[in-house]
């Protein structure tokens, strides 16, 4: 038997390996059309995950947050990193952004990094930050309780800031403890990585009287804002959007490589800078 079956597949005529693979091969996505929601389909889009599709929001907290570490250390590898064996700064805010910050700080710390949190303002949604600061607590991340008044502090003790202190219910501009929280962090000379939106940034608009990333990383989708993105790296995350749900908000997003829980975003400007040169020279 299994001598006619190595037959069998030995007398696969040369070739056809490669002409099936390029049958089945998905089209190469067209980055021109990448999609970019607004603050009101971004809240629908979660209202029915957590509805309709029967998620809760500790599930999507979860592979937000990974995914937003898996992209960190993309682009940072830790053994790049020429500060105290790794350390970063992981700024969480009031609400899920913020949840989401925990989760990315117990996935790097488990990458080899080693995050500090900063978490100033318990959220709305307190049980599950609670547990969400606790499981950090039990890695033994520590946790700033002031935060740094010098930028110069910041950069001479980490490698990068994580930014997820607001996502997309931000509404600018920034008030109360986070005002001054955003004001030094705009002077830090270290990278950025902002979690879905650039704190201080609305949905639909960048500001100058926000952050300005290095990488981005957009959950589920990226939002308008993320047009006027000018950082190095961005990143789509948060690979839990069913098909239906795309579907419904008739989103164009590329295809996740493999079993991959992050897909790089190309600007229109690098597809620009990937088009051959029409003079040929
Ligand atoms: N809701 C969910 O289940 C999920 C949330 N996710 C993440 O959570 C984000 C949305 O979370 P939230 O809806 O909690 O909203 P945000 O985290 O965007 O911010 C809301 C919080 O910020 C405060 N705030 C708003 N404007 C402010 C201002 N001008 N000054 C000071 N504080 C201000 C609000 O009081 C509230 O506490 C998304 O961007 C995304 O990153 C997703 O990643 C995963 C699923
Ligand atoms: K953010």
């Amino acid at each position: 038997m299994d001598r006619i079956s190595v037959n069998r597949f030995s007398f696969r005529r040369k070739g056809s390996h490669k002409k099936n693979k390029e049958e089945n091969a998905e089209p190469e996505f067209n980055f021109s059309t990448l999609s970019y929601i607004s603050q009101d389909e971004a809240e629908k889009m979660n209202e029915e995950l957590l509805s309709e599709y029967a998620f809760n929001e500790v599930q999507l907290l979860e592979l937000a947050g990974y995914s937003s570490a898996v992209a960190t250390a993309k682009c940072y590898p830790v053994e790049k990193m020429t500060r105290d064996n790794g350390a970063i700064l992981v700024c969480c805010g009031p609400g899920y952004n913020g949840g989401v910050g925990l989760v990315c700080a117990r996935h790097l710390k488990l990458f080899g990094y080693r995050p500090t949190v900063f978490y100033p303002v318990k959220s709305n949604m307190a049980s599950i930050c609670d547990s969400l600061s606790r499981q950090c607590e039990s890695l033994d991340l520590p946790f700033l309780s002031y935060f740094p008044s010098e930028s110069h502090l910041i950069q001479d003790s980490y490698n990068l800031v994580v930014d997820a202190l607001f996502g997309f219910r931000f509404k600018p501009p920034v008030k109360d403890t986070f005002a001054s929280v955003i004001e030094t962090l705009k002077k830090v000379e270290i990278p950025i990585c902002s979690v879905d939106v650039p704190s201080g940034w609305g949905a639909e608009s960048a500001s100058p009287d926000g952050l300005q990333p290095e990488l981005l990383i957009s959950i589920a989708a990226p939002k308008r804002c993320a047009k006027l993105f000018q950082g190095k790296f961005h990143y789509l995350g948060g690979r839990f959007v069913p098909r239906t749900l795309e579907q419904k908000f008739d989103l164009k997003l590329p295809p996740y490589p493999g079993t991959d829980c992050v897909v790089e975003l190309k600007t229109q400007k690098s597809t620009e800078d990937e088009k051959p040169d029409d003079t040929g020279e």
